[in-house]
């Protein structure tokens, strides 16, 4: 075997399935690929999905999701973890044991909890959330609406956003992005990233299209690719936001489906299709 072969960092995404393929493990492969990543995954739940909602949604059970755990980790060298969907507290538990014992580097959060199209994907505490990943999280990555159930109150203004990426801060991560993606600003898209005690305004022209499905999935793993790249946090997080508009504007044409359709993950590449 000729060790000096390029090898390419590993990634893994703990998450749910989306079998419409815009969200979810589908999306964060994709990403992960696109960015030249080895993407590997334990999968949590499957979604019965499509663009225009979910239809059905079952949790993978625990000792499932802990043999893929073991699976990856024991054999790969994982360099970045994401994790979106857990569905509810048991699987949050099983995750934030594999943090407490170091073996989850790296580690972005997207704590999921609805979908766009208004369908809950996790059963559990939103309070709980915080205290157990938190303390392991290199980044929390929460929307609008997953920001005001962490912390029990609405948040809607630029002020609000980064009064929470502090308030979420106090529980650990080196990070939090607050997601703009729902506000009401429509020439902009603005995220504002509290890091290393610094605030900052990552601000992206909004892009006009009805394909958004998966976008949050997508930034998630897009910034542990860049983390797994061995990107520093900040520029992690900002190429990644880079990354996710690029994506949107390639597939704002797109009419797969007749809801929210997906991001075009591979806009960098050229295809046999496009
Ligand atoms: N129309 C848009 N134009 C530009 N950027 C966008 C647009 N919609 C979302 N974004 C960006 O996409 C990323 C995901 O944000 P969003 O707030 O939509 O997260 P989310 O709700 O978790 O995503 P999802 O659609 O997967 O639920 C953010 O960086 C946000 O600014
Ligand atoms: C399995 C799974 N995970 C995450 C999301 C969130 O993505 P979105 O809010 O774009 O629907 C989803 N829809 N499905």
């Amino acid at each position: 075997m000729n060790r000096s072969f390029p090898q390419p960092p590993v990634a893994l995404t703990i998450a749910g399935s989306d079998s419409g393929g815009g969200a979810g493990i589908q999306a964060d492969l994709h990403t992960f690929a696109a960015h030249g990543v080895h993407g590997t995954s334990v999968v949590t739940a499957v979604t019965a999905q499509n663009t225009r909602g979910v239809s059905a949604a079952e949790t993978i059970a625990e000792p499932l999701v802990r043999a893929q755990l073991d699976a990856v980790l024991g054999d790969f060298d994982v360099a970045a973890v994401k994790t979106g969907m857990l569905g509810g507290d048991e699987l949050l538990a099983v995750v934030a044991e594999y943090g407490q014992e170091d073996r989850l580097p790296n580690l972005v959060i997207d704590p999921v909890m609805v979908t766009t199209t208004g369908d809950a994907l996790f059963a559990g505490d939103p309070a709980a959330y915080l205290g157990r990943l938190g303390p392991f999280a290199t980044i929390l990555t929460p929307n609008l609406i997953e920001t005001g159930q962490l912390l029990g109150r609405e948040i809607g203004s630029a002020a609000e956003m980064r009064e929470a990426a502090r308030a979420l801060a106090t529980y650990g991560p080196r990070a939090v992005l607050v997601k703009g993606g729902h506000a009401a600003d429509e020439e902009r898209s603005v995220d504002v990233l509290w890091c290393d005690g610094q605030m900052l305004d990552l601000a992206a022209p909004r892009v006009d299209t009805r394909n958004d499905h998966g976008t949050g999935c997508t930034l998630a793993s897009a910034i542990a690719a860049r983390l797994a790249l061995g990107h520093p946090l900040p520029q992690a997080v900002a190429g990644a936001k880079t990354y996710v508009t690029e994506a949107l504007k390639a597939a704002a044409g797109w009419r797969l489906g007749s809801g929210p359709g997906p991001v075009h993950h591979h806009h960098g590449r050229k295809s046999a299709a496009l």
